[in-house]
């Protein structure tokens, strides 16, 4: 099953991979044909009633894969206005071969004659809210005829996402949908689900596809898209800064440091952006945490972890912070290893390293694939969302298993592991825990790629955070 929004990241990472969306169309276009032959035979009559999108622009491919039929494609408004360059390709192809079409301007006026079969392409998966004209009159007059109704990917007017039928709605005999079925698809018996060729590559590996789902609300004010807390320090001062600053360059709006009294004027002094609040003492301590659970309430998504040490009393801090808090969090550095043997509500998304995974009682394999298998059933082992770093980093809530391929060896200096936990967190805010962690891994590693070539081996964690920004919002190139 998939839905939309994931179906749209996988085709733009099958672009990316190398397989283009017209390639994909024409797949689509052919096992649309293969449908009508499944019900009609050769010299049947069969009008396509096609709209200004891509589901449109499948029908217009079957019609060349349907020449020993009587085909006759309908247009739901000027060729002009056609919306996909794709599919206006299709529809000039049909022009050049000299199929039978005509651009429907007043739907008034669109005359199905009387054919065996209707290729129902006027709304797919891009629909949103009810029917509008000319649509609506066209789905009115497909279903008051009496042929076979072959819908592309869902019924027109029906969302693919929850089946919901807001106004009109095709009233399809078969469904021919691609790639995977669509929840609205879930009950039907008629439905086809057509391999369009899309790589298992576009669905494994995070790419490009995958940061659709950042598009900001341009609504959005200050703190709309995540509001950042960082628990760490201690022993260390960097690692808390640089993750709180990776937060702010991937996108968190505010990025607030706990961190103890002892260290809190030499965090403060990495950057005027952070928003630093000590607490008593020099490292963590239970003691702290009521006021860490609350400071954390107020938060979309906490880091626990960098720079923090291993000393037994901040662990059993870190322990008891987790056995309480119910919202959600990033686990790095040293308080990974408290969390298989705390029984906790909240939303996690633990980052080991393959030692820390060790230490958290996880697998070890050297090979990626067979790791990959390994960290999902450690992740529905202990019930957290993974994110094992590596060459290529495994992403996993135990169901769903993501793989990411961006970085480079330059990216082994210290600090970048700091910087993922913030970029994590940033994602954390705003998506599901597989998403945020593959997100979070792909900006950090292709912002070490955007880096490498001027710094070489010599690249700098901090060099990382600057880098963010362009690796999420860069542009299309990978
Ligand atoms: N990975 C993918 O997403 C693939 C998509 N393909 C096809 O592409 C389709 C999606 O194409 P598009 O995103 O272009 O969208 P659609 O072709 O589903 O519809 C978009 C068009 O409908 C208009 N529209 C939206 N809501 C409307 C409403 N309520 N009333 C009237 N018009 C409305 C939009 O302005 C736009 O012109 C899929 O359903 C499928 O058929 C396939 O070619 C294979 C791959
Ligand atoms: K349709």
């Amino acid at each position: 099953m998939i839905r939309s929004d994931r179906m749209a990241a996988v085709d733009r990472n099958a672009e990316a991979f190398g397989v283009p969306r017209k390639q994909l169309m024409e797949s689509s276009g052919n096992a649309i044909a293969r449908a009508v032959r499944d019900i009609a035979g050769p010299g049947a009559s069969v009008a396509v009633v096609a709209g200004r999108g891509n589901n449109g622009g499948d029908a217009f491919v079957a019609a060349r894969f349907l020449d020993d039929y009587d085909f006759t494609v309908h247009l739901l408004g000027r060729p002009e206005s056609i919306n996909s360059t794709i599919s206006r390709e299709n529809w000039d192809a049909l022009q050049t071969g000299d199929y039978d079409t005509e651009a429907v301007t007043d739907s008034r006026t669109l005359d199905l004659g009387d054919p065996d079969v209707v290729v129902d392409a006027l709304l797919g998966t891009g629909v949103s809210g009810a029917p509008r004209e000319p649509e609506a009159s066209a789905i009115e007059a497909i279903n008051d005829s009496d042929a076979l109704v072959v819908a592309v990917d869902v019924p027109s007017g029906v969302d693919a996402d929850t089946g919901e039928t807001p106004g009109v709605a095709i009233d399809a005999d078969r469904v021919v949908t691609f790639h995977d079925l669509k929840p609205a698809l879930a009950d039907r018996e008629d439905v086809t689900v057509a391999d369009i060729g899309i790589p298992d590559a576009a669905e494994l590996f995070v790419g490009p596809g995958d940061l659709l789902g950042l598009e900001r609300d341009p609504r959005g004010h200050k703190g709309d898209f995540g509001r950042v807390l960082v628990i760490g320090g201690g022993p260390y001062t960097g690692a808390p800064a640089l993750s709180a600053q990776a937060a702010l360059r991937a996108g968190a709006d505010l990025a607030f440091l706990a961190v103890p009294d002892g260290v809190a004027d030499a965090v403060q002094g990495y950057s005027e952006n952070l928003i630093v609040d000590g607490l008593v003492g020099t490292r963590l301590v239970p003691e702290h945490v009521p006021e860490l659970l609350e400071r954390a309430s107020d938060v979309d998504a906490v880091v626990l972890g960098p720079g923090l040490g291993d000393a037994d009393t901040t662990l059993d801090a870190v322990a008891d912070f987790l056995a309480e808090f119910q919202g959600r969090a990033v686990v790095d550095a040293d308080a990974l290893q408290v969390v298989p043997d705390v029984d906790t509500d909240a939303t996690l998304v633990c980052t080991p390293h393959q030692g820390e995974l060790q230490a958290m009682g996880g697998p070890s394999a050297e090979d990626w694939r067979e790791r990959a298998d390994a960290v999902e059933a450690f992740a529905a082992d202990i019930g957290h969302p993974l994110l094992v770093k590596g060459a290529h980093d495994v992403v996993s809530d135990g169901e769903t298993t993501r793989v990411n391929r961006t970085g480079n060896p330059g990216m082994t200096v210290g600090g970048t592991g700091d910087v993922l936990a913030g970029a994590t967190a940033a994602m954390l805010s705003a998506l599901d825990p597989v998403s945020a962690a593959s997100v979070g891994a792909y900006a950090n590693g292709t912002a070490g790629d955007l880096v490498v070539d001027d710094h070489g081996y010599g690249l700098l964690a901090t060099d990382l955070v600057d880098a963010l920004p362009d690796a999420l919002w860069g542009g299309e190139d990978e």
